[in-house]
């Protein structure tokens, strides 16, 4: 048995060992269901094992000691070391795999092709013509060279329509001239453009005899291919240190005046032909399809993020032990107190719920990929839709859960041993990456909105499977609850606050106000609307995906973890429901909130082993799988830089001279 399984190994923390005997499933059979496939996990824990056996895939140092460039510097290095062995540890084929690899041996600071393989390639699946393909993406594929996304300016990110960046077509050479006419629209974020990519999509107004076609995607070459210099007309580099993703270099961008040919447009979707005639896509929208495959991904992402700041502070919380309960001989430990489980178990169960219901939006959108290749975009605007509400839901509340993870581990959270500030970091880069999470709640808010008139003009029937819900009448709830009537309860406060919202903003309309100004006004409301309905969905994928697994003991953990999902959900939603639900009946709610927490208390460990997030991914003394934390968060201090010498020189040039002049 491998060490990431529910074995008990030799030199376990006791305390740990207490822990996984009191499991009542096997986790490699619920990692089967969060992998999707035994199969699949069962590779992730092979290529976790081959990874292991090449040393020169290990950090070389703790990376929170190392500074921005050793950060940058040590991505590249074990990059090359990967692509030297990856026949030996991973189908190179497989994109799954790839993502193990990678996200196990570089973690999650960010590193030269990051955005290569998120972004770069799928736009050009997306929107490179066939001949476009075969000029460009086996190169990108093999990795002869390295791309970026170059969308967002300095300026300018929510709102594409203001993208200052032209692209002017030019029909007496055939060619593209890209230009940055201020400082606003440098090319400001892209991750990998600072140092790493020689190539870009670029996102650039296309214009044709003095009209603006409005944004439209370019590729790119930056640097020269032998010399990686910057070619002429173009300023690039980093923009600096951030919040986090500090192994990788997001870049600033300008174009002065620079040539591109024709055939650099991709042109999958819209075309300029050589006379300057414009062809038009079959969708208005399609050439925002990067950004919507990266957000249909961001649930599972996320989720995975929540997971690693859970495996951490829920094993940590066993092994911790602080004051008593009725045993006053021996501390407890604080995985027992009841306010711990509150601030760790609802995560835990939003962590599989996100993954869960990511798989879900990830089949709809490789679906919606299948049919417009095929001409079909009919499904364009509710996949927009939903993804916009998804990804900010679950970015916000990951943030949450993983701050509540962080704190869940008292001190030893604070210090970067820990690990969980990185991945907190790293989690709340998506409330703002991929849209801000208000102005996408606000496009969720757009499409129900027009569901409701849809409602009001008597087209109830037309309505899309998602927001049927919103037509339909609920006002009494059976309390003999089990998960389907915690449904009912959620969409009747989605469908209330959607009716309100959407009847405050056609109110103030009426009234003779702009609809833009009436939109303004009633937009705290239309977020609040989008996010319930998120969080309704979220559930649903849920319990229909629970509702599928086979595996009887897997089944009925999950059917735990359902319960404090719930039950959480609906307490904390409990100001939308005051109509719907009687004082009693949401002391009964909080009652079974608290029952579920303790049902759940002996398979927390091996509910958060089941992600099967090795040690080396998840860099944290205090997550290691072998609970040993404080002989190792010692180990950890006195590897610090500053701890190579007793007496620092800021100790001999500074404080000893401050010392020795007070003392005179
Ligand atoms: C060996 C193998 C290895 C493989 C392994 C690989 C492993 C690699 C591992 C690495 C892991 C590291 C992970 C790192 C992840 C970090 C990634 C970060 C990357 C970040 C990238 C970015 O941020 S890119 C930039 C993103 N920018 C935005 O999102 C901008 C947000 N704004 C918008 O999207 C739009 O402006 C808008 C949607 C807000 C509005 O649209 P628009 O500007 O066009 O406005 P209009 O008013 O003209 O149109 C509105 C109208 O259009 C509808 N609409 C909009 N979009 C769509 C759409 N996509 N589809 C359908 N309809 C759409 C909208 O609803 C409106 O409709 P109405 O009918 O009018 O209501
Ligand atoms: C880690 C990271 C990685 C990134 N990677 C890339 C990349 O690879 N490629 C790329 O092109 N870009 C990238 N970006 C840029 C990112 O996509 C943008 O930052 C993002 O789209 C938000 O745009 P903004 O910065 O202009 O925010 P702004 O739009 O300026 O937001 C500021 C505030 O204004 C509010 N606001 C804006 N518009 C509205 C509105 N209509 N209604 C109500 N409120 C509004 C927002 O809610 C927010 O509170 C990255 C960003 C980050 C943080």
């Amino acid at each position: 048995m491998t060490a990431l399984n529910k074995s008990i190994e030799p030199g376990d923390s006791p305390d740990l060992t207490e822990e996984r005997a009191s499991g009542t499933f096997d986790t490699n059979a619920m990692a089967a269901v969060i992998y999707g496939s035994d199969k699949f996990a069962q590779r992730r824990r092979e290529i976790s094992e081959a990874i292991s056996k090449i040393p020169e895939l290990a950090d070389s140092a703790p990376l929170p000691f190392l500074d921005r460039f050793g950060k940058v510097t040590e991505g590249s290095r074990k990059l090359s070391v990967i692509l030297e062995n990856i026949d030996k540890l991973i189908d190179p084929s497989s994109y799954e795999e790839g993502l193990h690899l990678y996200t196990e041996v570089m973690g999650m600071e960010g590193h030269p092709l990051a955005l290569h393989e998120v972004m770069f390639i799928p736009a050009l699946i997306a929107q490179a013509s066939d001949e476009q393909q075969v000029k460009w993406l086996g190169r990108a594929r093999r990795r002869e060279i390295i791309g970026c996304y170059a969308q967002t300016e300095m300026g300018h990110g929510s709102n594409l329509r203001a993208l200052e960046t032209t692209a002017t077509y030019s029909p007496e050479t055939q060619e593209f001239i890209l230009h940055s006419p201020t400082i606003t629209s440098l090319k400001w974020w892209p991750g990998a453009l600072g140092k790493s990519a020689n190539w870009a999509v670029v996102v650039a107004n296309l214009i044709i005899r003095d009209k603006n076609y409005g944004p439209h995607p370019f590729m790119v070459q930056l640097r020269d291919e032998d010399s990686h210099e910057p070619l002429p007309g173009i300023t690039v580099g980093d923009i600096g240190p951030k919040m986090a993703f500090n192994g990788g270099d997001n870049g600033f961008l300008g174009f002065r005046n620079y040539r591109i040919p024709r055939e650099y447009l991709l042109n999958r979707h819209a075309k300029v032909e050589a006379d300057g005639r414009y062809v038009k896509p079959p969708h208005a929208k399609i050439n925002h399809s990067a950004m919507i495959r990266v957000r249909s991904h961001m649930a599972t992402g996320q989720g995975a993020l929540l997971a690693h700041a859970l495996v951490i502070a829920v094993r940590y919380s066993a092994v911790r032990r602080q004051g008593y309960l009725e045993d006053k001989s021996r501390e407890v430990k604080v995985l027992d107190y009841q306010t711990q489980q509150h601030r760790l178990f609802p995560s835990i169960a939003r962590a599989y719920a996100f993954i869960f219901c990511g798989f879900e939006t990830i089949r709809l959108y490789d679906q919606l990929l299948i049919d417009v290749q095929n001409g079909n975009t009919s499904g364009m605007a509710d996949l927009h839709a939903l993804t916009s509400g998804l990804k900010s839901v679950v970015t916000y509340q990951t943030g949450e859960g993983i701050e509540q993870a962080r704190m869940a581990c008292g001190g030893h959270g604070y210090s970067m041993a820990s690990y969980i500030s990185e991945i907190y970091g790293v989690a709340i880069g998506g409330c703002t990456y991929e849209g801000e999470n208000m102005v996408m709640l606000l496009q969720l808010g757009r499409y129900l909105v027009k569901s409701i008139e849809m409602i009001q003009n008597g087209k109830s029937r037309e309505l899309g499977p998602m927001v049927a819900y919103l037509a339909e009448n609920e006002s009494e709830i059976d309390l003999n609850l089990g998960p389907n009537e915690y449904l009912k309860v959620f969409e009747y406060a989605a469908r209330n606050q959607t009716w309100r919202a959407t009847e405050k903003f056609q109110k103030l309309r009426n009234s003779g106000m702009s609809n833009e100004k009436a939109w303004n006004q009633a937009s705290v409301e239309l977020t609040r609307a989008s996010r319930l309905h998120t969080r309704l969905y979220i559930m649903s994928t849920f319990i229909n995906h629970v509702g599928s697994i086979v595996d009887q003991k897997v089944k009925g953990v999950l059917i735990d973890l359902l319960n404090v999902h719930v039950t959480y959900e609906v307490m904390d939603i409990g100001i939308y429901v005051q109509g719907l639900l009687s004082s009693n009946q949401m002391d009964l709610i909080r009652n079974q909130l608290y029952v579920s927490l303790e049902t759940i208390r002996p398979n927390a460990v091996s509910l958060v082993d089941s992600f099967q997030i090795s040690d080396m991914q998840l860099r944290s003394v205090l997550g290691r799988r072998d609970g040993n934390v404080y002989e190792n968060l010692f180990k950890w201090a006195k590897s610090s830089p500053l701890n190579k010498t007793d007496v620092l020189p800021s100790v001999t040039q500074y404080l000893k001279p401050m010392m020795e002049k007070s003392k005179l």
